[in-house]
């Protein structure tokens, strides 16, 4: 059914792939960014078209507008970006979702939030399972981030028990894909970017730290089959972390891929695709330097608050939405490497 479908931060990575495959749905999007993190050029090719709109808003300031469903997406991710300004991403976070929840409450709509894995903070177990409470350092330079996540996931709640409003929240892990900006500071472009120029790869830390990396495709199917799971299922009879007795809790979602990768072991694959594009006579690789392998890796200091390792346990969106990712991680590395060759390509990087 052709729904009217609201995207906060459609412009940004996640956000423009989710309006990719709504769009080819039939519905009809609306989409709000700010443009701080988020390009217009991510969305451009759906200007024009009579299901599309794109507003210039900053989810900050409420909003009236009638929609059926809202994804709110809308915070930079990356962890350059969110400290950049530490008060904004903690305004984003909390006055944002304050506002679109209040939106949602209002018009009725169904409401998802795109949380984070980085509300388990530094996690002291392995995989994270969505009752685990966390290890969040909140007055680290991280905090802006987890602790605005994780205010968020308690406002949205909060609507939930006291408004009733139909809400979901999504724990998303790491992902990556192509339309992450080049410059976004995360370990897949940077490292990416890095390996395609010739330049060495720079590991903070000594790289045993562990990510679990899921493409984009995978996190989108799994974001919209939440989004349209029925409500009576969301809740699962457990025992309540929070009295340690058998309750109905209404439980977000880790969405991610579960195969968990050191740094190390992220840099040989890496070096796999973008040697083997090069070995297969990609034209815009061959003026461009190759390193000796020893030269390949740089070890610079590891961030303050890095999580030691993340891997998400998705036994609950396998169960409840029959879903889990099917993308290997080097076919995804290959498809994001083809779209930067077509940056070199073009001149834009
Ligand atoms: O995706 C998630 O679950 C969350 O985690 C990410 O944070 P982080 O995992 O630290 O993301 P990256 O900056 O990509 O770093 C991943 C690992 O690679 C390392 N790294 C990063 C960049 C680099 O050039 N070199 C490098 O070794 C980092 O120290 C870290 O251990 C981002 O904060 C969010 O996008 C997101 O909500």
């Amino acid at each position: 059914m052709r729904k009217r479908i609201l995207v906060t931060g459609g412009a940004g990575f996640l956000g423009s792939h989710l309006v990719d495959r709504l769009m080819m749905m039939g519905h009809d999007v609306l989409v709000l960014d700010n443009f701080f993190t988020g390009q217009k050029l991510n969305v451009s090719h759906w200007i024009g078209h009579p299901n599309f709109e794109l507003v210039r808003h900053d989810v900050v300031n409420p909003i009236m507008i009638e929609v059926d469903q809202i994804y709110h997406l809308a915070c930079p991710a990356s962890p350059q970006h969110y400290q950049a300004n530490q008060i904004k991403t903690i305004k984003t976070n909390f006055m944002g979702t304050s506002n679109m929840l209040g939106l949602a409450k209002r018009t009725k709509a169904r409401f998802l939030l795109a949380s984070t894995s980085e509300v388990y903070g530094d996690p002291e177990v392995s995989p994270q399972k969505e009752t685990y409470n966390g290890n969040v350092n909140q007055t680290g330079p991280r905090a802006c981030y987890d602790e605005g996540k994780r205010v968020a996931e308690t406002l949205t709640y909060g609507y939930h028990y006291q408004d009733s409003v139909d809400v979901r929240v999504a724990r998303i892990f790491n992902t990556y894909g192509p339309r992450i900006n080049p410059f976004d500071g995360r370990v897949m472009s940077n490292f990416l970017i890095q390996a395609l120029k010739g330049q060495p790869l720079t590991v903070y830390g000594d790289g045993s730290q562990t990510r679990s990396f899921c493409f984009i495709h995978d996190l989108i199917d799994g974001m919209i089959a939440l989004m349209n799971v029925k409500d009576d299922q969301m809740v699962e009879r457990i025992v309540d972390p929070a009295h340690g007795k058998m309750a109905d809790v209404h439980l977000p979602v880790n969405l991610g891929n579960s195969k968990e990768f050191t740094i190390r072991q992220l840099v040989d694959v890496i070096f796999e695709v973008v040697d083997s594009l090069r070995q297969a006579g990609e034209p815009a690789l061959q003026h461009l330097p190759v390193l000796e392998a020893e030269d390949r890796v740089q070890y610079l200091p590891m961030p303050v608050d890095d999580p030691r390792q993340r891997r998400p346990d998705i036994e609950r969106a396998k169960t409840l939405l029959n879903w889990e990712p099917k993308w290997e991680l080097k076919d995804g590395i290959k498809e994001m490497a083809l779209y930067y060759i077509q940056q070199i390509k073009t001149g834009q990087l």
